[in-house]
């Protein structure tokens, strides 16, 4: 049995985006540096990972070679990272990925001018999905998950949220969240699992009737899953907006899962500004996503509580939205974090795509972008305590870049396959150099 798991030396920078493990999230301004461990001309970096999966040490090589004189006879592995950098592995907060049924047809008419809701009334957008998904096997549905988890691992993502969705009753979300608790077994990716049987109102019901079907039946058969271990669900999830579930109804479910021991991470404000971000703040929700329509009361109360804003570039960039006010949201003092919003509608499962977007249309600076991608999505999830940062003692997730500048994962657009040449989870590599070892 080695001591140490994981020894990567030579890199010539590593961003720890925090040095310090105790920080949490970073609020507003402080999204602005990112904490980095510099090579010299003389002398690399080394992450050493121990035989627990967590970081035992971030320092110059020679600082590893006085501290650790023994660690490469203690060693299990040791990975060159001569002209590479090194940043946390990222974590994506916000993802649909349960789900069968090819909504390409959808994409032409949302380039012709159709939107998102009109789609949506017109029995496509999540209701086209649902029906595909109730009648999907779990065994198909576990194939599909799988395979775009190794996608999102292998651009870079090595913690991701996993919504359900698309069963609307209890059945078919049940079948959902046994797919998601099957792969957070079986895959190696963290999990942060989200039930979100209110994701929109079912054909044959109303809103109320929908509303009361997820308060009264869905949550109750969840919880008894829970409590024997069956299921683990982290998180709740409503859309809270016009022509789906509104404020009142949304506060009611969101309740219901936080008495069920879930925490709150829903879809708010998005096309219409109903001030779910203030519900959603007095309920003490973790995180809200979306945000385009937020208001200026809206962000105060969730900055006032400390909820994280989760922020989603190829939404607003796919449906031609206006972009959500970020730059204000940071100038306010809220934590935002990044999700891919992977979904029918949002067909992107690449973080490093995530973050150039939401540099280019939120107006984020790089370091801004990564801590958002790292730290404070971690945080929306309630697992900053042990990932997100490079720190000693938090996990040993991290993504090892084709460069000797970390920015160029970011800068290169789409090109994650030639950018990644390592992605490392809990000090085990389960990427290398365009593979995906699955
Ligand atoms: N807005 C609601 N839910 C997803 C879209 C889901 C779908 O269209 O299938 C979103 O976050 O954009
Ligand atoms: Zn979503």
């Amino acid at each position: 049995m080695f001591k140490y798991r994981l020894l990567v030396h030579s890199a010539s920078q590593v961003v720890t985006v925090r040095n310090d493990a105790k920080i949490i999230a970073a609020r507003g301004q402080e999204m602005r540096h990112v904490d980095i461990v510099e090579g010299t001309e003389q002398c690399g970096v080394s992450v050493l990972i121990d035989s627990n999966g967590k970081i035992a040490f971030v320092g110059l090589d020679t600082d590893v070679a006085f501290e650790f004189p023994d660690v490469h006879k203690e060693v299990e592995r040791t990975i060159d990272a001569r002209g590479k950098s090194i940043v946390p592995g990222l974590v994506d907060a916000h993802t649909h990925p349960v789900w069968v049924g090819d909504r390409v047809h959808e994409f032409a008419m949302k380039l012709a001018g159709a939107t998102y809701m009109e789609v949506h009334a017109a029995g496509g957008g999540i209701h086209y999905t649902v029906e595909k998904t109730r009648n999907a096997s779990e065994e198909e549905l576990y194939c599909s998950l799988v395979e775009r988890l190794y996608s999102m691992l292998s651009t870079g993502t090595t913690c991701v949220e996993c919504k359900s969705g698309y069963g609307l009753e209890v059945d078919t979300e049940i079948k959902m969240l046994s797919v998601i608790e099957k792969a957070r077994k079986e895959v190696p990716i963290s999990i942060s699992c989200t039930y979100c049987g209110a994701h929109a109102v079912p054909k044959g019901k109303t809103s109320q009737e929908a509303t009361d079907d997820v308060i009264n039946h869905q949550i109750p058969k969840i919880r008894e899953l829970m409590s024997k271990e069956e299921l683990h669900v982290d998180n709740i999830d409503v859309f809270c907006e016009k022509g789906v579930f509104d404020v009142n109804q949304s506060r009611r479910i969101l309740q219901a899962g936080k008495d069920a021991g879930m925490n709150l991470n829903f879809h708010g404000d998005e096309l219409s500004p109903l001030d779910g971000a203030k519900m959603g703040a007095e309920l003490g929700a973790l995180a809200i996503s979306h945000l385009e329509e937020i208001s200026d009361s809206g962000i105060d109360a969730m900055t006032k509580v400390g909820s994280v804003g989760v922020v989603l570039p190829t939404t607003a960039y796919i449906l031609r939205l206006t972009p959500p006010p970020v730059r204000k949201m940071i100038e306010s003092g809220m934590a935002v974090a990044l999700g891919s919003d992977f979904n029918p509608n949002a067909y992107c499962m690449s973080m490093p795509m995530v973050m150039h977007l939401a540099c280019v249309i939120f107006r984020m600076s790089m370091p801004e972008a990564l801590v958002a991608a790292t730290l404070n999505s971690a945080a929306a999830l309630g697992r900053s305590g042990d990932l997100g940062t490079l720190s000693v003692g938090k996990c040993g997730d991290m993504v090892i870049i084709n460069a000797p500048r970390w920015e160029h994962l970011v800068y290169q657009f789409g090109c994650h396959n030639q950018t990644i040449s390592s992605v490392i989870r809990n000090g085990e590599v389960v990427l290398d150099a365009g593979q995906c070892c699955g």
